[in-house]
């Protein structure tokens, strides 16, 4: 059984006051929820308060990113040891802002993501295809690409608590999410193509998330395929009452 993951990207939205002021809503509202795992990922300036505000509670904070190394001259950058020593213990690893915007590449969600096995973090590794590689028919072999990359020698051991996020650049922020089946179908790529690079019982034992344009109208419909262990919800997680609706509608 694969517990089913409602994780909230806050991106570059939320000081850290607006942080606690959304949790102050939203905690009560989920209070009495246990049958997914609830996140939330704020920037790195709120993660700290985040965390010790979600102690004892079902939520838990998530990085947006992290690098691999525990330190060094790297201006800008967060390790797995500094997230570890303030209690995280979930990072987003390649999300398509990250790809597009700061030349974020496979080859280093590769050994940030062993770095994250390394420390005990749970990674959610985003995957997902551009409007025109959908387009152009090329979506397979686009994920199959980024999965197979992003899974580099690493073994079913250490796979045990990988998470991916299938984010279709075309459905993020735009009100078009993908439809179920679509989503369903590209999830079954991904658990191939992890099955192929970690083995079968990894794959079957990965859960898979979807995200791009998650909203409490369509969440019910997207959880109900087989494929489909959770979402990660960007814009529809900044509001508490819209981000609890999401949960429990999945
Ligand atoms: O990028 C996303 C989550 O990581 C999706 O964002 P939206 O839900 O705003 O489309």
């Amino acid at each position: 059984m694969r517990k089913p993951i409602i994780a909230g990207n806050w991106k570059m939205y939320k000081t850290p006051k607006e942080s606690l002021a959304f949790l102050d809503a939203f905690l009560p509202l989920v209070e009495d929820h246990t049958r997914d795992e609830i996140l939330v990922c704020p920037t790195m300036s709120s993660l700290g308060y985040v965390l010790e505000a979600t102690i004892g509670t079902n939520v838990r904070g998530c990085a947006q990113n992290m690098h691999w190394l525990n330190e060094g001259p790297y201006t800008g950058q967060t390790s797995p040891t500094m997230l570890v020593s303030i209690g995280c213990r979930h990072v987003l690893l390649g999300h398509s802002e990250q790809r597009l915007y700061f030349n974020e590449t496979y080859e280093r969600v590769n050994l940030k993501l062993k770095a994250a096995i390394n420390h005990g973090i749970t990674p959610i590794v985003c995957v997902g295809e551009l409007l025109a590689e959908r387009e152009d028919m090329k979506t397979e072999e686009t994920l199959r690409s980024q999965v197979r990359a992003a899974l580099r020698n690493i073994s079913a051991n250490e796979a045990r608590r990988l998470v991916i996020a299938y984010e279709p650049i075309w459905a993020i922020g735009t009100g078009s999410t993908a439809s179920p089946e679509v989503a369903a179908e590209a999830h079954k790529i991904i658990r191939h193509e992890i099955s192929h690079c970690c083995g079968e019982q990894t794959a079957e034992n990965t859960r898979i998330l979807y995200g791009g344009s998650v909203k409490p109208e369509n969440i019910s419909a997207l959880m109900q395929q087989e494929q489909i262990d959770g979402a990660l919800v960007g814009g529809a997680s900044l509001v508490p009452t819209t981000f609890a609706n999401i949960v429990h509608y999945a």
